[in-house]
């Protein structure tokens, strides 16, 4: 059985966060573990507080589920402040896992913040050369690289930025380029620029897209897929499940785990276009 490990945040609501992970997870057919670093009481509505481990509960998390379970990826999401970056960075390097998915999760979509200003060179430092693929938003970006993206152009370039900063491939997300009718992430292997494509779905419910997204390209990693085509599935589940919202609560609602085997039960899947580029 392939084994893929988050570590990540507690999401009450569900939608995104751990949660939405080990959702992932589970509908790839892969065994989900976790290490949690934060809980958030959270719903559709925002966040309403944010608990911080000690570093420490993580780092022991990390160390009984590599010691005994093992894992064949992993994906870090929410990891708040400089000491549980520094003892998760730690503990990728004494396990010696090369399948690591990061998800520089900075801001929840109602404004709180989910890593501290400080910690972001932490992040750049000691996290980044040891990921295999990073997915940050745009705003992630703009933060990591310093420079405002408007055009894919910039899109581009960002993405050769961050991965001189040590990660090896580097995957920059569509979804808040709100004026388009598609939704592009663009990925960039440190060679060649992919471009996967998918129609803008107008609809209030993408609370964890990003924590979704990243979870299925663990998933597939772990079942031995190249991240060309790891990228695409994910692509494919996040489509199908921002298409098909489950209507809870009252704001940002949650995407539709089920929703991507449901349609490849009944045959309907491929939305996307995907591009190469040198
Ligand atoms: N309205 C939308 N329609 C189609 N795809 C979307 C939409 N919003 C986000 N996505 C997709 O969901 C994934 C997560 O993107 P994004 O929302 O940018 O991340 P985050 O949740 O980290 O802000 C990406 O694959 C992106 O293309
Ligand atoms: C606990 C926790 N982790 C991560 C997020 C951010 O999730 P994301 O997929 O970026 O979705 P939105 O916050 O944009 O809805 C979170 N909210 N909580």
């Amino acid at each position: 059985m392939n084994r893929a490990l988050t570590i990540a945040g507690s999401d009450s609501g569900g939608g995104a966060g751990i949660q939405a992970d080990l959702k992932t997870f589970q509908e790839l057919k892969v065994f989900g573990t976790s290490a949690l670093t934060a809980v958030t009481a959270q719903n559709t509505l925002g966040v309403q507080g944010v608990f911080p481990m000690d570093a420490v509960a993580v780092a022991n998390q990390v160390q009984s589920v590599g010691e005994d379970i093992g894992t064949d990826a992993l994906k870090t999401g929410m990891l708040f402040n400089t000491e549980i970056i520094q003892a998760v960075s730690e503990k990728i390097k004494q396990f010696g896992w090369e399948k690591v998915v990061v998800d520089p999760v900075m801001i929840a979509k109602g404004g709180a913040s989910l890593l501290q200003q400080e910690a972001v060179s932490a992040l750049k430092k000691h996290l980044l050369p040891l990921c295999l693929i990073i997915t940050p938003n745009i705003p992630e970006a703009e933060v990591l690289t310093g420079m405002s993206i408007k055009s894919m152009d910039e899109k581009k370039e960002a993405a050769k930025r961050i991965h001189i900063l040590g990660a090896k491939n580097v995957v920059i997300k569509g979804g808040h380029d709100e004026e388009t009718n598609e939704s592009v992430d663009v990925l960039f292997d440190g060679i060649e620029y992919s471009y996967f494509s998918t129609p803008r779905i107008m609809t209030e419910n993408t609370h964890g897209t990003g924590c979704t997204f990243s979870a299925a390209i663990t998933a597939k990693l772990a079942k031995g897929s190249s991240v060309h085509e790891a990228v695409s599935v994910a692509k494919d589940f996040i489509q199908a499940a921002i298409a098909n919202p489950l209507n809870i609560g009252c704001g940002h609602g949650p995407t539709n785990h089920w929703a991507y085997n449901l349609k490849r039960e009944s045959g309907v899947i491929a939305w996307q276009e995907s591009v190469l580029e040198k």
